[in-house]
């Protein structure tokens, strides 16, 4: 279904409310669309063989776009069985979120439905996970800018899926949203941020009326515990009350038959039944309004569109296991360790100064050890074997940090980045005084030998002068800086008189030398 027309109007509305500039995207690469119009991104396929594959190019175009990759983000997914409506509800919230609020979010009666693939029929429309494009910048009520990300997901129990496809696929969605609307029916065993159950054409307005009052009185009732209900379904009721932070309820009537059972229906909104659009301008903006949105969270921290890119990675590799793991040990993925641990690292980074190689050292180590405590400390599903795996990955990802730490500090030292130029000088200091000698002597050859590596020394500084000024020829420039450092590792400058060797003995280039030592000994 082409969103040509639907989404040309919308984008060009104006911005009111809490609604804020909306990011623009660059879909440059042949495959993509260039016309840079939002649409379903398809980021997870669940292909024939029920393997699922993370589409991370695509992904990370949406999350890492320049205006949200660090913002925090409020994901919203609408999960359950197939054929029951979701993505048509899901294109209403893009009308929503599209109109920036107003009052007419709903749009035109003759206006075609369109965004999310929704159609009618037995067969399944949706698989594996789509993201739509454009992600929404909105100014929530407490002055925060939060990204919002909507999700349409494929509906379980088709015919096509396995138990374990239609399970990874609600699994993955529900631990990467932070906002699920469950559309009808129940669905309990997983630690959910908001759920709110959405109960599609309820039938019994007289017993509970539409809406989110009735839905609440409904959901109580059927979360009662009483005495002769089975032990399990007790516990199912006692548990779900602590697996939720919040947990609602709203009770959606029939779209009228057009909407059910016409092959014709496209959506357009004086087809669809008064009753339905009525609560339907209820459900949508108490999904969505600024103040309802809810930041995605896990182990307590608020994560941003860089960091969810992240957890979808991991997940799906959880998920691309042969068992399936229970989705509420996942929200205690190690990653989130591995990811929060790099806020540590800045001891030398940006304009701090120049810091001791010796104390840099020292606080690499106690960052360090930290940062591995803080991953140890967490609970972490997937066995010790599953843990050792991201240890590693940190481990590594801090000493190459540190690596690179210690050549930016190594550039804030004056006296390290004047060792070239101070080692020519004295290789044409000692040159010069030995020309001078050997020729006063008479034993010319020598002296014209001298003169020779004086010259060619000269010229070498020159062309390093001209390479770090014009940053030209760099790789002949780390050739001369190479072998200026082999000559200084040499001690070419004790053979300088005692007042000059004095600044070799400098405590920064000791330390300097001994870190290299300590280096190049580790690496061996
Ligand atoms: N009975 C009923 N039908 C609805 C409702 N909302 C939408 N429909 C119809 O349900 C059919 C399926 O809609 P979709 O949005 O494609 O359903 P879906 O749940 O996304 O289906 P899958 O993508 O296959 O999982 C369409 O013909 C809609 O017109 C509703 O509240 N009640
Ligand atoms: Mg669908």
């Amino acid at each position: 279904m082409g969103c040509a027309t639907f989404f040309n109007l919308y984008l060009s509305c104006h911005v009111t409310g809490s609604f804020t500039d909306k990011a623009t995207y660059d879909w440059s690469s042949e495959e993509e669309e260039p016309d840079g119009r939002a649409r379903p991104i398809q980021v997870l396929v669940v292909k024939d063989d029920h393997t699922f594959e993370l589409d991370e190019v695509a992904l990370s175009r949406i999350l890492l776009a320049e205006e949200v990759h660090n913002r925090e983000v409020v994901a919203i997914s609408v999960a359950g069985a197939f054929r029951k409506g979701k993505s048509f509800l899901m294109d209403f919230m893009l009308r929503y979120m599209y109109s920036q609020a107003s009052e007419e979010w709903l749009g035109e009666a003759e206006e075609p439905l369109i965004g999310f693939s929704w159609r009618g029929g037995s067969e399944r429309e949706t698989t594996g996970i789509q993201i739509w494009s454009e992600v929404f910048l909105v100014d929530k009520p407490d002055g925060r800018k939060v990204a919002v990300l909507l999700m349409d997901t494929q509906g379980t129990f088709d015919s096509q899926s396995t138990l374990r496809d239609s399970a990874t696929v609600f699994a993955l969605s529900t631990m990467i949203s932070s906002m699920q609307v469950q559309n009808s029916g129940f669905a309990m065993s997983v630690l959910f941020q908001s759920m709110i159950f959405l109960v599609r054409d309820w039938s019994f307005p007289y017993e509970f009326g539409y809406g989110q009052e009735g839905g609440m009185k409904f959901l109580e009732k059927r979360l009662k515990i009483s005495e002769n209900q089975h032990e399990e379904l007790q516990n199912v009721r006692k548990h779900i009350h602590s697996c939720f932070t919040n947990i609602s309820c709203f009770l959606m009537p029939h779209p009228g038959l057009k909407v059910a059972t016409n092959p014709n229906f496209d959506g357009r909104l004086k087809e669809i039944d008064r009753e339905f659009i009525n609560n339907l301008q209820i459900l949508v903006p108490w999904l969505l309004s600024p103040k309802n949105l809810d930041v995605k969270e896990i182990n307590g921290s608020n994560i941003t569109c860089r960091g969810l890119l992240e957890y979808f990675k991991a997940y799906i590799k959880i998920y691309q296991g042969e068992e399936l793991p229970h989705p509420k040990s996942m929200l205690q993925v190690p990653m989130s360790c591995v990811v929060s641990s790099f806020h540590h690292y800045n001891v030398c980074g940006g304009d701090r100064p120049f810091l001791a190689p010796a104390e840099l050292q020292a606080r690499h180590s106690d960052i360090r050890e930290e940062a591995l405590q803080v991953f140890r400390g967490v609970k972490k599903m997937g066995g010790e074997e599953f843990s050792r795996r991201y240890l590693l990955q940190l481990e590594g990802e801090v000493d190459e940090v540190f690596n690179q730490y210690i050549k930016h500090n190594d550039s804030k030292n004056i006296f390290h980045a004047a060792r070239t130029p101070a080692t020519l000088f004295v290789v044409i200091f000692i040159m010069y005084v030995a020309a001078g000698i050997t020729g006063f002597v008479g034993v010319d050859i020598i002296a014209s030998v001298c003169n020779m590596i004086l010259g060619l020394t000269l010229i070498t500084l020159c062309t390093w002068a001209y390479i770090r000024y014009s940053g030209e020829y760099r790789e002949l420039g780390q050739v001369i800086d190479q072998v200026a450092g082999a000559l200084w590792d040499q001690d070419i400058l004790s053979l300088l008189p005692h007042h000059i060797h004095c600044v070799k003995s400098h405590s920064f280039l000791k330390e300097l030398t001994q870190r290299r030592k300590r280096n190049e000994s580790r690496k061996v």
